[in-house]
Protein backbone atom coordinates (compact mmCIF):
# COMPACT_ATOMS: atom_id res chain seq x y z
CA UNK A 1 0.00 0.00 0.00
CA UNK A 2 0.85 3.62 -0.97
CA UNK A 3 1.03 6.10 1.66
CA UNK A 4 0.34 9.62 0.94
CA UNK A 5 1.66 12.64 3.18
CA UNK A 6 0.94 16.15 3.15
CA UNK A 7 2.20 18.70 5.07
CA UNK A 8 0.67 21.83 4.84
CA UNK A 9 2.08 24.76 7.28
CA UNK A 10 -1.12 24.28 9.52
CA UNK A 11 -1.93 20.70 8.95
CA UNK A 12 -0.56 17.42 8.03
CA UNK A 13 -2.76 14.94 6.43
CA UNK A 14 -2.18 11.37 5.93
CA UNK A 15 -3.62 8.63 3.54
CA UNK A 16 -3.72 5.03 2.37
CA UNK A 17 -3.78 4.05 -1.35
CA UNK A 18 -4.71 0.15 -1.77
CA UNK A 19 -4.36 0.45 -5.50
CA UNK A 20 -7.71 0.77 -6.12
CA UNK A 21 -8.82 3.48 -3.83
CA UNK A 22 -8.15 5.73 -0.75
CA UNK A 23 -8.96 3.76 2.08
CA UNK A 24 -8.64 6.45 4.83
CA UNK A 25 -7.71 9.86 5.29
CA UNK A 26 -6.35 11.56 8.63
CA UNK A 27 -5.20 14.74 9.67
CA UNK A 28 -2.55 15.85 12.43
CA UNK A 29 -0.92 19.61 13.31
CA UNK A 30 2.05 20.24 11.17
CA UNK A 31 4.85 20.39 14.08
CA UNK A 32 8.45 20.03 13.10
CA UNK A 33 9.29 19.04 16.13
CA UNK A 34 7.24 15.77 16.14
CA UNK A 35 9.23 12.70 15.61
CA UNK A 36 9.05 9.63 13.14
CA UNK A 37 8.11 7.62 16.96
CA UNK A 38 5.41 9.90 17.46
CA UNK A 39 4.37 9.65 13.93
CA UNK A 40 4.33 5.76 13.82
CA UNK A 41 2.31 5.32 17.29
CA UNK A 42 -0.40 7.99 16.12
CA UNK A 43 -0.27 6.47 12.65
CA UNK A 44 -0.73 2.43 13.43
CA UNK A 45 -3.12 3.12 15.90
CA UNK A 46 -5.68 5.12 13.46
CA UNK A 47 -4.81 2.53 11.00
CA UNK A 48 -5.22 -1.05 13.33
CA UNK A 49 -8.84 0.93 14.26
CA UNK A 50 -9.41 0.99 10.32
CA UNK A 51 -8.79 -2.85 10.39
CA UNK A 52 -5.90 -1.72 7.68
CA UNK A 53 -2.77 -3.91 7.60
CA UNK A 54 0.57 -1.97 8.48
CA UNK A 55 2.00 -2.86 4.91
CA UNK A 56 2.92 0.11 3.68
CA UNK A 57 5.57 -0.40 0.70
CA UNK A 58 6.04 3.18 -0.44
CA UNK A 59 5.46 6.43 0.14
CA UNK A 60 5.63 9.98 -1.22
CA UNK A 61 5.36 13.09 0.50
CA UNK A 62 5.04 17.02 -0.23
CA UNK A 63 5.58 19.11 2.58
CA UNK A 64 5.63 23.00 2.54
CA UNK A 65 7.40 23.37 5.88
CA UNK A 66 10.78 21.35 4.99
CA UNK A 67 11.83 21.10 8.80
CA UNK A 68 9.40 18.19 9.21
CA UNK A 69 10.88 16.08 5.80
CA UNK A 70 13.81 14.52 7.74
CA UNK A 71 11.45 13.17 10.67
CA UNK A 72 8.66 11.72 7.90
CA UNK A 73 11.75 10.61 6.21
CA UNK A 74 12.82 8.52 9.27
CA UNK A 75 9.23 7.37 9.98
CA UNK A 76 9.37 5.63 6.33
CA UNK A 77 12.56 4.23 6.76
CA UNK A 78 12.17 2.91 10.26
CA UNK A 79 9.11 1.60 10.20
CA UNK A 80 8.04 0.95 6.50
CA UNK A 81 11.19 0.06 5.16
CA UNK A 82 10.47 2.02 2.13
CA UNK A 83 12.44 5.33 0.80
CA UNK A 84 10.45 7.99 0.17
CA UNK A 85 9.56 10.05 -2.59
CA UNK A 86 9.82 13.95 -1.39
CA UNK A 87 7.95 16.23 -4.35
CA UNK A 88 10.28 19.37 -5.48
CA UNK A 89 13.42 17.27 -5.02
CA UNK A 90 15.71 16.30 -8.03
CA UNK A 91 14.61 12.70 -8.27
CA UNK A 92 11.22 12.81 -7.73
CA UNK A 93 10.08 13.64 -11.49
CA UNK A 94 6.72 15.49 -12.51
CA UNK A 95 4.87 14.72 -15.85
CA UNK A 96 5.42 18.16 -16.99
CA UNK A 97 8.36 20.03 -15.82
CA UNK A 98 6.76 23.45 -14.35
CA UNK A 99 7.81 27.01 -15.99
CA UNK A 100 8.91 29.52 -14.09
CA UNK A 101 11.85 31.80 -12.91
CA UNK A 102 15.30 30.19 -12.60
CA UNK A 103 15.87 29.74 -9.14
CA UNK A 104 12.34 29.55 -7.74
CA UNK A 105 11.02 26.61 -6.17
CA UNK A 106 7.46 26.24 -6.66
CA UNK A 107 5.33 25.01 -3.07
CA UNK A 108 5.16 21.27 -3.74
CA UNK A 109 1.48 21.46 -3.06
CA UNK A 110 0.68 23.72 -5.60
CA UNK A 111 2.36 21.82 -8.38
CA UNK A 112 0.81 18.33 -6.87
CA UNK A 113 -2.70 20.06 -7.45
CA UNK A 114 -1.34 21.39 -11.07
CA UNK A 115 -0.80 17.30 -11.57
CA UNK A 116 -4.09 15.89 -9.94
CA UNK A 117 -6.04 18.93 -11.32
CA UNK A 118 -5.07 18.31 -15.15
CA UNK A 119 -5.90 14.77 -15.07
CA UNK A 120 -9.45 15.23 -13.94
CA UNK A 121 -10.12 18.80 -16.39
CA UNK A 122 -7.65 18.80 -19.08
CA UNK A 123 -5.97 21.83 -19.67
CA UNK A 124 -6.31 25.45 -19.05
CA UNK A 125 -6.97 25.45 -15.27
CA UNK A 126 -6.82 27.78 -12.27
CA UNK A 127 -6.42 25.42 -9.08
CA UNK A 128 -7.35 27.80 -6.01
CA UNK A 129 -6.53 26.21 -2.34
CA UNK A 130 -7.78 27.59 0.57
CA UNK A 131 -4.72 26.52 2.96
CA UNK A 132 -2.89 28.45 5.11
CA UNK A 133 -2.29 31.06 1.92
CA UNK A 134 -4.70 31.63 -0.65
CA UNK A 135 -3.28 30.12 -3.85
CA UNK A 136 -3.97 30.40 -7.46
CA UNK A 137 -1.87 27.94 -9.35
CA UNK A 138 -2.00 28.69 -13.34
CA UNK A 139 -2.15 25.37 -15.56
CA UNK A 140 -1.21 25.49 -19.19
CA UNK A 141 -2.15 23.70 -21.91
CA UNK A 142 0.25 20.80 -21.91
CA UNK A 143 -0.47 20.17 -18.04
CA UNK A 144 2.90 22.71 -17.11
CA UNK A 145 2.44 24.64 -13.70
CA UNK A 146 3.55 28.30 -14.93
CA UNK A 147 2.74 30.41 -12.05
CA UNK A 148 0.18 32.00 -10.05
CA UNK A 149 -1.07 34.06 -7.35
CA UNK A 150 -0.24 33.74 -3.30
CA UNK A 151 -2.48 35.84 -0.54
CA UNK A 152 -2.78 35.08 2.69
CA UNK A 153 -4.85 32.55 3.80
CA UNK A 154 -8.87 33.16 5.28
CA UNK A 155 -7.66 32.38 8.63
CA UNK A 156 -4.40 33.69 8.44
CA UNK A 157 -6.56 37.07 8.06
CA UNK A 158 -8.62 36.51 10.84
CA UNK A 159 -5.86 35.58 12.91
CA UNK A 160 -3.66 38.99 12.04
CA UNK A 161 -6.39 41.82 12.51
CA UNK A 162 -6.91 39.90 15.99
CA UNK A 163 -3.44 40.18 16.74
CA UNK A 164 -2.89 43.45 15.38
CA UNK A 165 -5.65 45.31 16.37
CA UNK A 166 -5.99 45.36 20.46
CA UNK A 167 -10.77 45.81 20.33
CA UNK A 168 -10.87 43.20 17.37
CA UNK A 169 -11.82 39.59 18.91
CA UNK A 170 -10.58 36.27 17.66
CA UNK A 171 -14.00 35.49 15.02
CA UNK A 172 -14.91 32.31 13.07
CA UNK A 173 -15.69 32.77 8.97
CA UNK A 174 -19.36 32.42 8.13
CA UNK A 175 -21.23 33.88 5.00
CA UNK A 176 -23.02 37.01 6.49
CA UNK A 177 -26.00 37.60 4.89
CA UNK A 178 -25.11 41.17 4.84
CA UNK A 179 -22.41 43.44 3.94
CA UNK A 180 -23.08 45.86 6.43
CA UNK A 181 -22.08 44.44 9.60
CA UNK A 182 -23.89 46.60 12.76
CA UNK A 183 -21.40 44.76 15.44
CA UNK A 184 -17.64 44.36 15.73
CA UNK A 185 -18.11 40.30 14.46
CA UNK A 186 -20.61 41.01 11.76
CA UNK A 187 -17.84 43.72 10.56
CA UNK A 188 -15.12 41.26 10.18
CA UNK A 189 -17.16 38.49 8.91
CA UNK A 190 -18.03 40.39 6.04
CA UNK A 191 -15.01 41.63 5.33
CA UNK A 192 -13.26 37.92 5.75
CA UNK A 193 -16.10 37.15 3.22
CA UNK A 194 -16.94 39.32 0.96
CA UNK A 195 -13.28 39.77 0.47
CA UNK A 196 -12.49 37.02 -0.41
CA UNK A 197 -15.21 36.16 -2.95
CA UNK A 198 -14.18 39.40 -4.41
CA UNK A 199 -10.27 38.00 -4.35
CA UNK A 200 -11.29 35.09 -6.16
CA UNK A 201 -13.98 36.62 -8.48
CA UNK A 202 -11.14 39.51 -9.64
CA UNK A 203 -8.66 37.45 -9.45
CA UNK A 204 -9.84 34.86 -11.49
CA UNK A 205 -10.86 37.25 -14.22
CA UNK A 206 -7.25 38.89 -14.82
CA UNK A 207 -5.66 35.44 -15.02
CA UNK A 208 -8.16 34.64 -17.52
CA UNK A 209 -7.50 37.92 -19.00
CA UNK A 210 -4.04 37.79 -18.96
CA UNK A 211 -4.25 34.09 -20.48
CA UNK A 212 -6.72 35.81 -23.22
CA UNK A 213 -8.57 32.30 -23.20
CA UNK A 214 -11.62 30.18 -21.33
CA UNK A 215 -9.98 28.92 -18.09
CA UNK A 216 -11.90 26.49 -15.53
CA UNK A 217 -11.58 26.91 -12.19
CA UNK A 218 -11.20 24.57 -9.56
CA UNK A 219 -11.17 24.85 -5.69
CA UNK A 220 -10.14 22.87 -3.06
CA UNK A 221 -9.18 22.63 0.59
CA UNK A 222 -11.21 22.83 3.72
CA UNK A 223 -13.06 26.60 3.30
CA UNK A 224 -13.82 26.15 -0.56
CA UNK A 225 -17.38 24.85 0.12
CA UNK A 226 -17.90 28.06 2.08
CA UNK A 227 -16.88 30.37 -1.34
CA UNK A 228 -19.45 28.19 -3.13
CA UNK A 229 -23.11 29.26 -1.85
CA UNK A 230 -24.29 30.32 -5.42
CA UNK A 231 -21.54 32.34 -6.53
CA UNK A 232 -20.83 30.28 -9.30
CA UNK A 233 -16.86 31.33 -8.72
CA UNK A 234 -15.91 27.23 -9.29
CA UNK A 235 -16.04 24.51 -12.17
CA UNK A 236 -15.66 21.81 -9.72
CA UNK A 237 -15.11 21.16 -5.74
CA UNK A 238 -12.46 18.52 -4.58
CA UNK A 239 -11.14 18.18 -1.56
CA UNK A 240 -9.13 15.41 -2.41
CA UNK A 241 -6.90 17.00 -5.12
CA UNK A 242 -4.05 17.03 -3.60
CA UNK A 243 -3.95 13.09 -2.46
CA UNK A 244 -5.05 12.62 -5.95
CA UNK A 245 -2.11 14.74 -7.46
CA UNK A 246 0.32 12.80 -5.11
CA UNK A 247 -0.21 9.10 -5.94
CA UNK A 248 -0.11 10.37 -10.32
CA UNK A 249 3.27 11.52 -9.34
CA UNK A 250 4.12 8.07 -7.32
CA UNK A 251 2.76 6.11 -10.23
CA UNK A 252 4.41 8.33 -12.93
CA UNK A 253 7.82 7.73 -10.89
CA UNK A 254 7.52 4.17 -10.41
CA UNK A 255 6.37 3.66 -14.68
CA UNK A 256 9.98 5.74 -15.28
CA UNK A 257 11.76 3.66 -12.91
CA UNK A 258 10.66 0.77 -14.40
CA UNK A 259 11.00 1.36 -18.42
N1 LIG B 1 -16.16 26.94 8.46
C1 LIG B 1 -14.89 26.80 8.79
N2 LIG B 1 -14.29 27.70 9.60
C2 LIG B 1 -12.98 27.60 9.94
N3 LIG B 1 -12.19 26.61 9.50
C3 LIG B 1 -12.73 25.67 8.70
C4 LIG B 1 -14.09 25.71 8.29
N4 LIG B 1 -14.32 24.65 7.47
C5 LIG B 1 -13.14 23.99 7.38
N5 LIG B 1 -12.20 24.60 8.11
C6 LIG B 1 -10.80 24.25 8.31
O1 LIG B 1 -10.17 24.07 7.10
C7 LIG B 1 -9.00 23.30 7.37
C8 LIG B 1 -8.74 22.34 6.25
O2 LIG B 1 -8.12 23.06 5.30
P1 LIG B 1 -6.87 22.56 4.53
O3 LIG B 1 -6.39 21.25 4.98
O4 LIG B 1 -7.19 22.75 3.11
O5 LIG B 1 -5.83 23.67 4.90
P2 LIG B 1 -5.07 23.94 6.24
O6 LIG B 1 -4.84 22.68 6.95
O7 LIG B 1 -5.75 25.03 6.99
O8 LIG B 1 -3.76 24.56 5.62
P3 LIG B 1 -2.44 23.86 5.11
O9 LIG B 1 -2.84 22.84 4.09
O10 LIG B 1 -1.71 25.02 4.52
O11 LIG B 1 -1.83 23.27 6.32
C9 LIG B 1 -9.24 22.52 8.64
O12 LIG B 1 -8.28 22.90 9.58
C10 LIG B 1 -10.62 22.94 9.05
O13 LIG B 1 -10.67 23.13 10.42
C1 LIG C 1 2.27 29.20 -0.78
C2 LIG C 1 2.27 28.00 0.16
C3 LIG C 1 2.56 28.45 1.59
C4 LIG C 1 0.87 27.37 0.12
O1 LIG C 1 0.81 26.24 0.91
C5 LIG C 1 3.32 26.94 -0.32
O2 LIG C 1 2.97 26.49 -1.56
C6 LIG C 1 4.72 27.51 -0.36
O3 LIG C 1 5.36 27.63 0.65
N1 LIG C 1 5.20 27.87 -1.57
C7 LIG C 1 6.54 28.33 -1.83
C8 LIG C 1 6.57 29.46 -2.81
C9 LIG C 1 5.84 29.25 -4.11
O4 LIG C 1 4.98 28.38 -4.24
O5 LIG C 1 6.11 29.99 -5.08
K1 LIG D 1 -3.58 21.93 1.79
Amino acid sequence: MLLCIDTGNTNTVFSVWDGERFRALWRIATDHRRTADEYFVWLSTLMTLQKLDLNITDCIISATAPRVVFNLRVLCNRYFDTRPLVVGKPDCLLPVAPRVDQGTTVGPDRLVNTVGAFDRHGPDLIVVDFGTATTFDVVDTDGAYVGGVISPGVNLSLEALHMGAASLPHVDVTMPMKVIGTNTVACIQSGIFWGYIGLVQGIVEKIRQERGRAMKVIATGGLAPLFDQGFDLFDAIEDDLTMHGLRLIHDYNKEMAHG
